[in-house]
């Protein structure tokens, strides 16, 4: 469970500080799929990097099942990171001279595991996307969807308590988008927490609850 206390955050701009979040009060329960909705600069982003423990807020809390997140020092936010945490961006941030399997076992790097556990861990990730004949192939190899579903595998190798996920399906056709929705929606019913942004309103439709910024603050 996440419960985020009155968050705000300012960036430095030319013109003074840009206000992103004025004050946002948040609890999302444990196997809850949300959906963050709002017109672009109404700072989704900028709530889910705070939520993901990767940007610290200028004001407020955020607590994971009773953890004070960023009362960590900088050390002890990246290791809850990689034992609770599982990402997913716009733009897959695949690399692109690693193949399928050794991008699954990025998250894994700083955990001590034996490496064969690592692989072991990758391949059974990326059968459950239904990729076990891609394991050796580079990003380049793959089709949009196909990155796509690495990426999620990547992120739920980890076997996760919450999945981040940043617009998704922002660079894929609607049909690809709603197969990515449909593991998303996979995910979710095996128990899987899931907080994802997405201007999307089809997307929306496939979270359990909808949440709306405007201008830094929670409708
Ligand atoms: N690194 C930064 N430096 C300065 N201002 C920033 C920075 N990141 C975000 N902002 C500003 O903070 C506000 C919120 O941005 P944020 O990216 O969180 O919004 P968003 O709702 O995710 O937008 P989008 O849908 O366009 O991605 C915007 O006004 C944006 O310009």
């Amino acid at each position: 469970m996440i419960t985020a206390h009155h968050i705000t955050k300012e960036y430095p701009s030319g013109e003074g500080a840009v206000a992103a979040l004025r004050g946002v009060d948040l609890t999302v329960e444990t196997g809850e799929f949300v959906c963050i909705m709002g017109q672009s600069g109404s700072g989704k982003s900028t709530l889910l990097t705070i939520l993901g423990g990767m940007c610290h807020p200028g004001s407020g809390s955020v607590e994971v099942d009773g953890t004070a997140i960023y009362r960590l020092d900088d050390n002890g936010l990246a290791d809850f990171r990689a034992r609770h945490f599982g990402f997913i961006f716009q733009s897959f941030h695949l690399v692109p001279y690693l193949t399928a399997q050794e991008n699954v076992m990025l998250p894994l790097a700083p955990l001590a595991m034996a490496a064969a556990e690592k692989r072991r861990l990758a391949n059974d990730a990326l059968a459950r996307m239904g990729l076990a004949g891609c394991t050796g192939r580079l990003p380049g190899r793959l089709s949009g969807g196909e990155q796509e579903r690495v990426a999620i595998a990547r992120a739920v190798v980890n076997r996760p308590a919450i999945l981040f996920a940043d617009e998704p399906t922002g660079n894929l056709d609607s049909a690809t988008s709603d197969q990515v929705m449909g593991l998303f929606t996979e995910l979710h019913q095996a128990g899987q927490t899931i907080v994802m942004v997405t201007h999307n309103p089809d997307n929306g439709h496939y979270a359990q609850r909808t949440i709306r910024l405007k201008d830094g603050l929670l409708l």
